[in-house]
């Protein structure tokens, strides 16, 4: 198969029939603007009546076993946005594509407008407006992420430069093959057409680990925990940080209250609950045998509908994105921040009291990540 073109449903067809002029999705309100979908109150966002161009690498993956179905059911871009697949994987994975192809036919996916299964860089990459880059060797028991670079590197140098060339000019990247930070930077400074702003790493499942471990620490529901925040390299240096975290509807409903007092613990804070985040990718594997995936493919679906949809009021996320400079974070490292989402657009989070403890690690991640950052650019 070089690719394969299934046309799943009469695209005008459908545009017609499902296009109200107002709809509700993850609380928030969208009203229809000629072709595009708004949030109400808030600008242009990604939602629009014709379908948007998605590709998958990987895409015989694991990860992208879940990660595909979730977006053919509407979970990434709401319930009335049409979706063209492009599904990427290398040759000899052909046939398992073939299946996976099959499987979205008869899921009978009304969102899902046409798949495209290739095993060929340009076709998979024409024309995309997202791109979630999965497709990479992922590590076994033993390995760090970093000793993937050298086998990865050169995917995400060809694929940078595909996306310089047969994207859309506004396409969103989310790199998640590992290790994800320093692949993005690769593609990124390969793709030297489009903007930096528009290349991201994903460090959501690392947020949503740490949120977890927080909700059962503190007794309450994990929706109830937000504002933890990632900083920098998606490996055992990340620092995942409670100091600005809160819980909301506690101790009663409509009260928040800060995580840190309110776990009262900070031994449990640095001595568990830090290298529990830090090692949890190790310990998944340790059990599974596989790498994270299931959890991998649903970080990777809140990650891209809070960049396209927008963070909630008062909500901080984290991405790994583009260094400018803030936090004294060098320029040019693809670093995770907390960030808020407006409009399509990120922004980092200006501003925040680090503590001293918090800074030395911020600094430890970072020299990994220049560090990292070499040894790739040695391999281009
Ligand atoms: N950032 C994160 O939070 C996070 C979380 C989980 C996994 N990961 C990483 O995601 C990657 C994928 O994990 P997985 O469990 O799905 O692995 P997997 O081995 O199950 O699937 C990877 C797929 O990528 C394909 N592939 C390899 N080279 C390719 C290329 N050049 N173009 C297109 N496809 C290609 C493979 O054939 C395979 O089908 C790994 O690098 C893993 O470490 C990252
Ligand atoms: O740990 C891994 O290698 C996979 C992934 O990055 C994870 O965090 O689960």
């Amino acid at each position: 198969m070089d690719s394969a073109l299934l046309r799943i449903n009469n695209i005008s067809g459908h545009m017609t029939r499902s296009c109200p002029m107002r709809r509700e999705f993850g609380g928030q309100q969208f009203q229809q603007q000629g072709t595009a979908w708004s949030l109400i109150n808030s600008g242009p966002c990604v939602g629009r009546a014709s379908p948007i161009k998605v590709l998958v690498t990987g895409a015989a993956g694991q990860i992208a076993y879940s990660l595909i179905f979730m977006i053919a059911s509407g979970q990434m871009f709401g319930p009335y946005q049409p979706i063209q697949l492009h599904l990427l994987d290398i040759p000899k994975m052909a046939d398992a594509l073939k299946g996976v192809s099959m499987e979205i036919q008869d899921g009978a996916y009304p969102l899902v407008h046409s798949v495209l299964c290739s095993t060929d860089v340009q076709s998979a990459f024409t024309g995309v407006h997202v791109a979630l880059l999965v497709g990479a060797f992922p590590r076994g028991p033993g390995m760090q992420r970093k000793d993937l670079l050298k086998v990865n590197v050169s995917i995400f140098k060809e694929q940078g430069e595909a996306l310089g060339k047969y994207a859309s000019r506004d396409v969103k990247v989310l790199v998640v093959g590992n290790p994800a930070n320093t692949n993005a930077l690769v593609a990124l400074t390969k793709a030297s057409e489009l903007p930096p702003q528009n290349f991201s790493a994903l460090t959501r499942l690392d947020q949503n680990r740490a949120a977890s471990m927080v909700s059962d620490k503190v007794g309450v529901n994990v929706d109830n925990v937000s504002n933890v925040i990632i900083w920098g390299n998606h490996s055992l240096t990340q620092v995942p940080d409670v100091t600005h975290a809160i819980i909301n509807n506690y101790p009663a409903a409509g009260l928040t209250s800060p995580a840190l007092s309110t776990i009262n613990d900070d031994k449990w804070v640095s001595e568990s609950f830090m290298p529990l985040v830090q090692n949890r990718g190790a310990a998944v594997i340790a059990a599974r045998k596989l790498s994270s995936a299931a959890s991998a493919a649903n970080a990777i679906v809140g990650h891209m509908r809070d960049w396209l949809m927008g963070t909630k009021q008062g909500e901080i996320v984290s991405m790994a994105v583009i260094s400018d400079g803030s936090y004294n974070v060098p320029k040019g490292l693809i670093f995770s921040f907390p960030v808020t989402c407006r409009n399509g657009e990120w922004s980092i989070v200006q501003g925040l009291k680090i503590s001293q403890s918090i800074q030395q690690k911020i600094d430890i991640t970072t020299k990994e990540l220049q560090e990292e950052k070499e040894t790739a650019f040695s391999f281009l």
